[in-house]
């Protein structure tokens, strides 16, 4: 079997006094759609967030596409990452945020091409060539110019996974990415993840509430609680479940929604 993607090895995480892992191990494979369920405060957000190089860890290490993520081997130490090398690591993760995170001063289409053409040099013409592209896949063609704030919620989201995307990342962090939608307009988000990951094999890390979002679309489901997997296995064998073998993790996880 080939290595993993994405591994976590005795990783710790602190905010000040408050441990958020204390001996984290976590693998996903290549490919591999994993969706992360848990309680409020659990560390859900944390362990993307460490992925995708915005906070840092205070020990273990963590390996993304055979490569130390956040501390490199020096001289047979470990030292922490440069700028140089996380961003080069950053290149092989893409993120979609629960709160959108769009740029509003400027259009859907700078939104989309803005981090292709400064991060990896794209050029103009490629990165709106790509961005119209994106957007025609998330059904916006049409917003090209408009502003974040003349969107939805459903289309800024929408606007969101496109511009994850742009910098074709083969890992994708989705963060809640419909906890702050109206009920009505979550669906036409998932739609756009469920036809992606039908034309394209990703590997692809989710928190999510959507219960039976998971269920469909997951390899496999992981609940989380106070910072280490308390549970994980195939949806079909979790969801399943009768329901007198019903877990507190899994039980927890429905009345946390
Ligand atoms: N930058 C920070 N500084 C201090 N504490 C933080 C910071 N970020 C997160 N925390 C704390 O770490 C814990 C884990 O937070 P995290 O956001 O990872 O949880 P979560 O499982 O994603 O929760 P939710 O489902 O509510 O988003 C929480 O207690 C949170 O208050």
């Amino acid at each position: 079997m080939s290595a993993p993607i994405i591994e976590f090895k005795n990783v710790k995480k602190c905010f000040g006094e408050t441990v958020i892992f204390s001996d984290f191990n976590f693998k996903v494979e290549e490919n591999e759609i994993v969706s992360i369920i848990g309680p409020s405060g659990s560390g859900k957000s944390t362990l993307l967030r460490i992925l995708m190089t915005l906070e840092g860890i205070d020990g273990g290490y963590i390996n993304v596409a055979g490569e130390s993520l956040w501390h490199m081997p020096w001289q047979g130490q470990y030292v922490p990452a440069n700028n140089k090398h996380l961003h080069k690591m950053r290149n092989h993760l893409g993120m979609v945020f629960q709160h959108f995170n769009l740029f509003p001063h400027m259009t859907v289409k700078r939104n989309i091409t803005e981090a292709p053409m400064r991060v990896k040099g794209v050029s103009r013409a490629e990165a709106e060539k790509f961005a119209e592209k994106l957007l025609q896949l998330v059904g916006l063609a049409d917003k090209a110019d408009s502003y974040p704030n003349d969107l939805s919620g459903g289309q800024k989201q929408r606007v969101g996974i496109a511009r994850a995307l742009a910098m074709k990342p083969s890992i994708l962090l989705l963060d809640e990415i419909t906890s702050a939608l109206d009920p009505e307009l979550v669906d036409e988000v998932l739609d756009v993840i469920r036809n992606l990951v039908k034309e394209e094999s990703f590997t692809m890390l989710l928190v999510t509430h959507e219960m039976y979002f998971a269920r469909e679309i997951s390899d496999r489901v992981c609940f989380f609680d106070k910072g280490a997997i308390v549970e994980e296995g195939e949806p079909e064998a979790i969801f399943t479940q009768p329901k007198e073998e019903r877990t507190k993790a899994f039980l927890n996880a429905y009345i946390g929604q």
